[in-house]
């Protein structure tokens, strides 16, 4: 079993983050996390704090001479921005005269949206500061640099994963487009949304000024695909064990994402049934799907089809022309505190979902062929595949012989 734990504040000194349970020899290179880093903080519409803030990565355990030990991997991603947060976020008591003002002013009108006013009610606090440095995204770095690490793993054993974004609030790709695939990681990079189609991206640019324009906020949709996973990953016998189930938790965990689907998802809902699933057809002795609208798993388990999941962000909470809150130090009625924010992290979850769903895999794949070497889980992998029958054969969609969505 995979396990993993990530700890920090948005504004303290570090995000610190464990990963347990994976196999030694795994290559694991800081230059590799620290590009996907630096993925998380691309995308059009994102705040002025990614462009001055640097991740600081450095490998603190379970790592040797670029390989994994077998022991637990801790990573530490440095927050550059704390000298200015030494006072406000100090783990020693602090003059609170001195605090009141500037960054530490107490922060009494909560952001509808944002975890502010719940969190004051759970955790007994009178300002919304101590709640919203640990509900922060900014989490999501520790996240995806575990990510870099699951992923790294999953390449060993064949298995590689994209992302792309699907939708910006209206702004939404053809469903007749082409799947990317993980080559074509450095064209999403490259384009300001992480969108394949880019006639579908020049308007999304578009509506991110325009909501820039009237001080509003984007949410949208961003989808992961996965080539080469094993079919039989997760399990029908029980709910827990279930991928598409893992997968949505995964998914669901990320801040500000509201809904995921799995293949078609809610579309398939709009379908009759004979027009709803991935009929089965002998081809060349192996069986074949003729389409592939479950995204890759049946009965809660993975078909060796390509993997594809979806998940909804909703708008940014910290909206610049503020809504209206109550200011809970008065009890009247107040515009909610903003300073900077985000105008559309839509890109960025694609990343921090690829990573979600790169430590899901991870675990099903050491649930199901275990390994305290990475040689001994792939020996595993094989002599696996090796034992089906003749008559059972399907395809793995590798990313060399997917084909566009059908
Ligand atoms: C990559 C990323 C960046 C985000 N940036 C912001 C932001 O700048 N401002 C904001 O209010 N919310 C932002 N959010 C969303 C909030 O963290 C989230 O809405 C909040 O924690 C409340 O959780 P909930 O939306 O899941 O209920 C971001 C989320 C992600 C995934
Ligand atoms: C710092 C990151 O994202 C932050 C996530 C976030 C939120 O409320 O979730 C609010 C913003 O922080 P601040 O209010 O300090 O500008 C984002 O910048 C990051 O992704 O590294």
């Amino acid at each position: 079993m995979l396990r993993w734990l990530t700890a920090g504040e948005s504004h303290g000194p570090e995000l610190v983050a464990i990963l347990e349970g994976l196999p030694a020899g795994i290559p694991v290179s800081l230059d590799a996390i620290r590009a996907d880093l630096a993925r998380r903080k691309l995308g059009y519409g994102r705040g002025a704090r990614m462009k001055f803030e640097q991740d600081e990565l450095a490998i603190s355990g379970g790592v040797r001479h670029g390989e994994s030990l077998g022991s637990p991997i801790a990573l530490r991603i440095g927050n550059t921005e704390w000298p200015k947060w030494q006072e406000v976020m100090s783990p020693e008591p602090v003059d609170p005269g001195t605090l009141g003002r500037g960054r530490g002013a107490p922060l009494t009108r909560p952001r509808p949206g944002h975890a502010d006013l719940v969190g004051m009610q759970k955790y007994g606090f009178d300002e919304a500061r101590p709640v919203l440095e640990r509900a922060s995204a900014r989490e999501t770095a520790a996240r995806v640099a575990l990510g870099a690490v699951a992923r790294a793993f999953l390449g060993e054993l064949g298995i590689r994963l994209v992302s792309h974004t699907i939708a910006i609030g209206p702004v939404r790709v053809p469903e007749d487009r082409p799947l990317p695939m993980p080559g074509d990681v450095e064209r999403l990079d490259a384009d300001p949304l992480r969108c394949f189609d880019p006639e579908t991206s020049e308007r999304m640019v578009a509506e991110v000024d325009s909501a820039h324009k009237d001080g509003d906020t984007l949410g949208g949709v961003v989808e992961v695909l996965a080539y080469g996973v094993p079919p039989g990953l997760g399990s029908y016998v029980h709910w827990d064990r279930r991928l598409d189930a893992q997968l949505a938790g995964a998914l669901m965990g990320i801040q500000a994402i509201k809904g995921v689907e799995v293949g078609d998802g809610f579309t398939t809902t709009t379908r009759r049934g004979s027009a709803a699933h991935d009929e089965l057809h002998q081809s060349d002795g192996r069986i074949v799907r003729a389409s592939d609208r479950a995204g890759g798993t049946e009965g809660g388990m993975s078909t060796g089809t390509v993997l594809r999941v979806r998940a909804g962000m909703k708008p940014i909470a910290t909206v610049p022309r503020a809504l209206p809150t109550v200011d809970v130090a008065t009890g009247e009625a107040a515009p909610a505190h903003h300073q900077r924010s985000d105008v559309c992290a839509v890109p960025a979850a694609g990343v921090v979902a690829e990573a979600m769903v790169a430590l899901t895999l991870a675990n099903a794949v050491l649930e199901k062929f275990g390994g305290d070497s990475v040689g001994e889980t792939r020996r595993n992998l094989e002599s696996y595949l090796a034992a089906i029958p003749d008559a059972l054969l399907t395809e793995i969609a590798t990313s060399e012989v997917a084909g566009d969505r059908v």
